[in-house]
This record gives C-alpha cells, sequence and structure tokens, in this order.
C-alpha cells in the first residue's frame, strides 16, 4: 500500500444535540425576547421582486422595517436603527456605486449589516458590487449554497470548494486569515487568471450546491468578516468559523414561494439589531425553520403556505425559538 494515499479526506467532525441549557439558547431566547419587546427597526435596500415580503415578515417576527435606495437616505437611516440589509437580487445602473459607497457609509458608522449575495456570480455588475463589498464586509452574510461558495470564491478565500468536507483545506483557510477580525485587509483578492467565479453561481436565484459542499466557504468567510454566515436549504448552517450548526425545519414550500431567503435574511437584520452576528443569524433561522415547519403544516399550496407562514412567524414564541432542533460541530 502507498503510504501517501493514507491521508484521505477528513470525515465531518462529529455532530452533537445542542444542549437545552446551552449559553448559545440562551443567548437566542433573550435575543427573541428583546425583538419582541422593543420592534426594532431594521433597514434594507432589497430587491423590487420580495420588498413587500421582507417588510411584513419583519413585522410578524416582531420588528419593524424601512426599505431605502438612495446613499444618503440609507445612511441617514443607519443613524436611527442598529442593523441593516444589502440583498443585490435586481439591480438598478446606479446601484454600481450606491451599493458600495452604502457599504462604506456602513463601515464609518460602525453600522453591522446583513449580506444576502443573491445570484453571485451572475453579471458583471453583480460581480464588480460583491468584490467591493470586501474591503467594507458585511457583519452576517446569508444566502443559498451556491451563492455562499461563490461569495468565498471571489473573495479569493481559497477555492474550489464545491467538494466534500476537506478539513486540511479548511485549516489553511484559516491560517491564512488567523489575523482575527480583520482578517479582510490582509488577504489578497481572487486572481481572476485562476479561480472561475461562475463555477458555482446559482441557477438564476435558485442554489445548483447543496448546503454542505459550502461548509468550507462558509466557515472560511466567517472567519473573513469576523462575524457569522448563514446557509440556507433544506437543512440550514450557521457558522462563525469557529463553530458549525445545523438546523433542520421549515417547509419545502419556502422553495415554491419568492422571498423566502430575501426575508430570511431581512429578519437576520431584525434579529442582529438586537444581539451579536452568531445569536442573529441563529435566531433567524430558528425561528424560519419552526414556523416554516408550522406554517407547512396548515398550508395547501404555495398561496396559503405564505399566508399561514407569516401567521406562523408572529406566533412562534421565543421558548420554541430557542428550543429549534439544532446540532453542532467544530469548524476545525
Ligand atoms: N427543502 C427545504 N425544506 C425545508 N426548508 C427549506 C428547504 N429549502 C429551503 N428551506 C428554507 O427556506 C428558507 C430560504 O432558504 P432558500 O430557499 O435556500 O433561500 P433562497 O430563496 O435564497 O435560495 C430557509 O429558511 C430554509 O431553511
Ligand atoms: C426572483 C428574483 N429575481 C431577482 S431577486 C428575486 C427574488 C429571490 O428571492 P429568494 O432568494 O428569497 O427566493
Ligand atoms: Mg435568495
Amino acid at each position: 500500500m502507498n503510504d501517501q494515499n493514507t491521508t484521505t479526506t477528513p470525515a465531518t467532525p462529529a455532530a452533537t444535540q445542542l444542549p437545552p441549557d446551552s449559553p448559545v439558547r440562551a443567548r437566542i431566547l433573550e435575543a427573541a425576547r428583546t425583538v419582541r419587546n422593543t420592534t426594532p427597526l431594521a433597514q434594507s435596500v432589497t430587491n423590487f421582486v420580495t420588498v413587500n415580503f421582507v417588510a411584513n415578515a419583519q413585522l410578524a417576527a416582531g420588528g419593524t422595517a424601512a426599505m431605502s435606495y438612495l446613499p444618503d437616505d440609507v445612511l441617514a437611516t443607519a443613524e436611527i436603527c442598529n442593523a441593516s440589509y444589502i440583498n443585490v437580487g435586481t439591480l438598478q445602473p446606479y446601484f454600481r456605486e450606491a451599493f458600495p459607497e452604502i457599504a462604506r457609509g456602513f463601515k464609518r458608522l460602525g453600522h453591522p449589516w446583513v449580506l444576502d449575495p443573491v445570484a453571485a456570480g451572475i453579471g458583471d455588475t453583480r460581480t464588480a458590487i460583491l468584490t467591493a463589498f470586501r474591503d467594507t464586509p458585511p457583519t452576517v452574510v446569508r444566502g443559498n449554497a451556491s451563492e455562499i461558495i461563490t461569495l468565498a470564491t471571489m473573495w479569493g478565500l481559497g477555492a474550489p470548494f464545491d467538494k466534500a468536507y476537506d478539513g486540511a483545506a479548511a485549516a489553511s483557510n484559516a491560517d491564512s486569515n488567523a489575523d482575527g477580525t480583520d482578517g479582510h485587509a490582509a488577504h489578497g483578492a481572487a486572481e481572476a487568471t485562476d479561480v472561475d467565479i461562475t463555477a458555482n453561481r446559482p441557477q438564476g436565484v435558485e442554489s445548483v450546491d447543496d448546503v454542505d459542499s459550502a461548509r468550507d466557504a462558509a466557515v472560511a468567510l466567517a472567519r473573513f468578516i469576523g462575524g457569522a454566515v448563514a446557509v440556507s436549504g433544506a437543512v440550514d448552517l450557521v457558522t462563525d468559523g469557529t463553530t458549525v450548526y445545523r438546523l433542520p425545519g421549515g417547509s419545502e414550500y419556502m422553495t415554491k414561494i419568492t422571498g423566502a431567503g430575501c426575508s430570511l435574511g431581512g429578519v437576520v437584520g431584525t434579529y442582529l439589531a438586537v444581539a451579536d452576528p452568531l445569536t442573529a443569524a441563529l435566531g433567524a433561522s430558528a425561528l424560519y425553520n419552526q414556523a416554516g415547519s408550522a406554517a407547512g403544516r396548515k398550508a395547501h399550496g404555495p398561496g396559503s403556505f405564505q399566508v399561514e407562514f407569516l401567521d406562523a412567524l408572529w406566533a412562534t414564541t421565543p421558548e420554541q425559538i430557542a428550543a429549534a432542533p439544532i446540532t453542532v460541530e467544530s469548524a476545525r
């Protein structure tokens, strides 16, 4: 037997249930209660397809909404709210300058924000915008698997990511970003010469990858931004770059309505207005899974699901959110 072949890809680290008395659950409970008690505003600069659903979901989750599109308006609103949400789903020519200007303003203000890199990898304008965010990174990235893989590739955090979990690759990515939360300042962007950022681009706005294949990309992104990353799918994955959490639940109807992902990004913003990035990503994802499951049991199709889902977002209690099924494993 050839010794060189004994270094095979390590198995994904063992996952265990997050215990009921975990401090992580206590923080989710506290965040959910604070949202309900304080109705925090999270502003959105979001796509024109699902803007109404994002606002309604934020309201049903316990927060409030304000949609804004011009940089001066967005930055003025950022001064009266604790978190914002940027979603690049539908672009207009002025967004090419406006989005980077808004992100620079958020950095100047120290304003936390959530990025949904919808359709990452499609079109020069979207690529220019998403690439520019590397210098003014978000606090949380929320997207589907293909979007997360493509953004991490675009930012030069290691590639290819679309393979089974590779602990060695993850460790090497960690080393290259080992300078803490400011990793983005010290790491070169992907050179267009050797990395194909279109390899994992979504099919329009739909993922072509499963959640697990975005694990290394999510961990690398979380380390780079010094925040949290939420990858959505049948079982969601949330990471702060140190620990990987997986959250089952939701409903297949969520793939048959437009805006499940966009509105989740908005509700992560709602939670980010009152909590740290990891708690915000976990809390909003847990709420979506609990509410999605409940709504799925009552719905008769995508139309009634939307109505049931908004009602379920409203009815799900902080205790139910904090008790959602979550497994935990080391990011390695
Ligand atoms: N097959 C599925 N079963 C249950 N829930 C799902 C499924 N696919 C997506 N979801 C849920 O739908 C929401 C949006 O996720 P997703 O569809 O991946 O986002 P996007 O719309 O951005 O592609 C998340 O809360 C996720 O957990
Ligand atoms: C259909 C569509 N086209 C551009 S943005 C958008 C909405 C995508 O919503 P989601 O990612 O939540 O499914
Ligand atoms: Mg989406």
